[in-house]
């Protein structure tokens, strides 16, 4: 036996001894009973002394929840230091204990006073503290440490007002409780009271058991009250609206049973039902495969329950439609006879022959195996996706806008007699933009394959996926790896459109990409796909195309009869030089349309005399020039050569600047250029550095000076290493006081040892630097045989200088002059 500590027996000391019960997720307030059960070990070994003494009182303090969550994580059952309690404690009197046969002791505890624990005398057997009392919070102790008496009074009666509105609100509020609240004449016991019936958590009740300053401890509760009759208040509205609209459908349910019925009495029909009957009617000639038809008509049986002018009547009526209007099993005779593929080609596009030769091979392949397939059927009946009938691979075609990727892929579908639709895929990264909503979404669609589908009505159209390089990825999923499972001829015959929640067979569509930017197409869907490169067009090209193609198409799209817009070459030469650049023809077109409004215009008001458009009438028809002749005029002071570049919108030409820097021995490089260019760059300063001497450049220029290096357009990023040639000409222009000729641009990778190396996207290096009027090209030697790709009469009127060694471009790109000679 233990000895029994002297409780709470001496006032006239500060410091008491008592027993202490801690608790896990109770605070006990002054005022306030509570049950509390003790079952650890040191707890019922406190009740137990505690029952065995006079006065029965015990000290509850609450343990700090990360104790708890540290004793819970650990398993261990006992506190054991007083750092996991909070200081401020309730000295309070247990009332009963009630000891059942099995488990925990019970007991009914009231709590009196606050008190601060200590220190913790004793863990073991049961925890003994000593504590000190604290003040009551009593009106008289508040008003003597400066608070007003009628605040008091407005916080307390605001409080019980307050409990009489939460139980007017609350329905199961039960009556006693408000009538012992409102009875309750000590303002501190209020809040304290308010605080157990808000059950709020321990930290928050902790806060309120150790605060101090009575007006505080009302205004805190008042506030808590307040909050609560917010939460009551928003509850009731939402379960108001929800039942009146409850209410509302019963209505509707009741009256629509009753119309019918009276309907039925007057002989009438009903529409609904004539609706239904009419869905039937469709279901039964649709022809749907065995599942869809299955779907279709448990959908049915649904919407004749609800009804269809209810909200869910109204999906099920929209889901009907697709699932009937669906080309299940509608296909189109494909026109495969490749002689007419080739002249609808040729009909609707100007040169690219290499380009339809490709198209014509593909188109050739799926014959055959058409065939193949056709004749097969008859003996062995092969699965659809057998993999010796799939084409396999899907065309794709890259290149800058405007170059006819999209109206080949409609030629194709015109040859082969298949409707043509087109799906954008740029900026799509919801997964569920390909394959649909589920439906139970408000506002479900299935996704664009199956609404392509659709508006074809027919299973097998060219579908052309625009912009593949475009499509992004997020947290909605990949919409890459919905395309592979479209392209895909192994899965593809059962894709599973979430919005129909049906499986439909995609294997004899004929699908076309396009991209602009190979490097940007996903890799895996690049293995699916067979490029087909097209470039940009020269300008003889573009002036054929637009005499024999476009001009025509926008006369009659203007609806002027055929010979009324007449433009002589130079015209059109001038509206393709000034108007537009651009590697395609999509501009031009426009242009050219734009012209025809106009003249129909005067068409319309009477002049219908065919209009002849002479070059100086185009400001007047077309607004002034977007162009002008600058670039020449900018490099003609040493220091600037003009570079060739490939961007996804076919070629450009560029510009290299340099100066000296009056400081710093430094270089500089800005104009936003990628790793490789900056590379390039310092190769250039290095290379001319090292081989100074033999240039005729003076060294201390290095030694002295910064030099500064700069792209423009500073804010369009650009990279690469053929800029490296133009670099060290633009160092050397300006080093040697030599300015470089203004008809020449050049293009070519550079290493230390002053070789020139080769580069790529020839072709349209050259046709850009043609609709900027240079004349003359320096390119890489090894680049000799890609002058093939470029068309005859860019080759006819440019000059190409070959180099393999730097010395040589240097050789025929500056102008040589002496020293100190003025800049020509
Ligand atoms: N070789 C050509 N002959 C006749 N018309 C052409 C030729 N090339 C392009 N066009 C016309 O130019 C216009 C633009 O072409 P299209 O829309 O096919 O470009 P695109 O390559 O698909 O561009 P984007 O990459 O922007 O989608 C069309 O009206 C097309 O018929």
């Amino acid at each position: 036996m233990f000895p029994l500590p002297h409780l709470a027996l001496k006032p006239r000391e500060k410091l008491e001894t008592g027993f202490l019960l801690p608790l896990r997720n109770i605070v006990l307030l002054p005022g306030v009973t509570l049950p509390v059960v003790a079952g650890r070990p040191r707890s019922v070994s406190v009740a137990e002394s505690v029952m065995m003494t006079e006065q029965k009182q015990v000290i509850i303090a609450a343990v700090r929840p990360e104790a708890v969550q540290k004793l819970e994580k650990e398993e261990k059952a006992e506190i054991e230091s007083l750092e996991e309690l909070y200081p401020i404690a309730t000295l309070a009197v247990v009332h009963k204990m009630l000891r059942l046969p099995v488990g925990p002791i019970q007991l009914i505890i009231e709590g009196q006073e606050r008190v601060r624990i200590e220190q913790l005398l004793q863990t073991e057997p049961t925890y003994i503290v000593k504590f000190e009392r604290l003040p009551n919070l009593t009106v008289e102790a508040a008003i003597a440490a400066g608070a007003q008496q009628q605040s008091i009074q407005a916080l307390t009666s605001a409080l019980k007002s307050l409990w009489q509105e939460a139980a007017s609100l609350n329905p199961n509020f039960p009556e006693e409780v408000l009538t012992v609240l409102l009875n309750i004449e000590s303002p501190a016991q209020l809040a304290y009271q308010t605080a157990i019936l808000l059950q709020q958590e321990v930290p928050k009740m902790q806060t309120l058991l150790e605060q101090n300053d009575l007006e505080l401890l009302l205004r805190q509760v008042l506030a808590d009250l307040q909050k609560e009759i917010e939460v009551l208040r928003l509850r009731g509205e939402i379960l108001g609206e929800t039942k009146k609209e409850i209410d509302q459908q019963q209505k509707e349910f009741f009256l629509r049973q009753q119309l019918k019925k009276i309907q039925e009495e007057l002989g009438e029909v009903d529409s609904e039902k004539q609706e239904i009957e009419e869905l039937r009617s469709r279901l039964a000639t649709a022809n749907l495969p065995e599942p869809a038809e299955k779907q279709a008509k448990r959908e049915l049986a649904r919407l004749e329950r609800i009804g269809s002018a209810s909200a869910e009547g109204g999906v099920i009526r929209t889901y009907l439609d697709w699932l009937l209007e669906m080309p299940w099993n509608k296909t189109i005779e494909d026109n495969l006879d490749l002689q007419n593929a080739r002249e609808v080609l040729d009909a609707d596009h100007y040169g690219l022959s290499k380009i339809k030769d490709r198209i014509i091979e593909h188109l050739a392949t799926f014959k055959l195996k058409r065939m193949a397939r056709n004749e097969d059927t008859e003996t062995e009946k092969p699965e659809r996706h057998d993999e010796r009938y799939s084409v396999g691979t899907v065309i794709c075609f890259v290149g800058p806008p405007g170059t006819g990727k999209t109206s080949l892929g409609r030629s194709i579908a015109r040859a082969l007699g298949r409707p043509f639709e087109r799906i954008g895929l740029g900026g799509l990264r919801d997964e569920a933009e390909l394959r649909g909503h589920r439906r139970t979404y408000i506002g479900a669609m299935p996704g664009r394959i199956v609404q392509a589908l659709h508006r074809a009505g027919v299973k097998n159209p060219v579908i052309m996926l625009d912009e593949l390089d475009k499509i992004g990825m997020d947290y909605r999923g990949d919409p890459a790896s919905v395309l592979l499972e479209i392209l895909d001829p192994q899965q593809n015959y059962s894709f599973r459109d979430l919005y129909l929640d049906l499986d439909f067979d995609l294997s004899q569509i004929l699908f076309i990409g396009t991209a602009n930017d190979l490097s940007r197409v996903p890799a895996p869907l690049l293995d699916r796909l067979e490029i087909i490169e097209l470039s940009g067009y020269s300008e003889e090209e573009k002036l054929a195309i637009a005499e024999q193609y476009l001009l025509p198409r926008q006369i009659e799209k203007a609806g002027l009869p055929a010979n009324a817009v007449q433009l002589s070459t130079e015209t059109l030469r001038q509206i393709i030089e000034l108007y537009t650049r651009e590697a395609g023809v999509r501009k031009l077109e426009q242009q050219l349309g734009t012209l025809c409004r106009k003249v129909a215009v005067r068409y319309a008001s009477g002049e219908t005399t065919p209009t002849i458009v002479h070059p100086e009438q185009l400001e007047e028809l077309l607004g002034p020039p977007h162009f002008w002749r600058e670039e020449k005029r900018k490099v003609s002071r040493p220091g600037v050569a003009t570079g060739l570049a490939w961007t996804v919108q076919g070629g450009e030409i560029l510009f290299v600047e340099a100066v000296l820097l009056p400081q710093g021995k430094d270089l500089t490089l800005t104009g936003q250029l990628g790793e490789v260019m900056q590379e390039s760059a310092k190769l250039a300063y290095s290379y001319i550095w090292s081989n100074a001497d033999a240039l005729g450049i003076d060294v201390s220029a290095f030694k002295s000076n910064g030099l500064h290096l700069h792209v423009p357009a500073g804010a369009i990023p650009k990279d690469g290493p053929s800029a490296g040639v133009t670099m060290v000409v633009a160092i050397a222009s300006l080093l040697t006081n030599q300015p470089v000729r203004t008809d020449t641009a050049m293009t070519g990778e550079i290493d230390l040892s002053g070789e020139v190396l080769p580069i790529g996207g020839v072709r349209e290096k050259v046709l850009a630097a043609r609709r900027a009027g240079i004349t003359r090209i320096i390119l890489p030697k090894q680049n000799e045989k890609d002058l093939a790709e470029v068309p005859q009469d860019a080759r006819e009127k440019m000059e190409f200088i070959l180099c393999d060694r730097i010395e040589q471009v240097l050789e025929n790109a500056l102008v040589r002059r002496q020293m100190n000679q003025p800049v020509v």
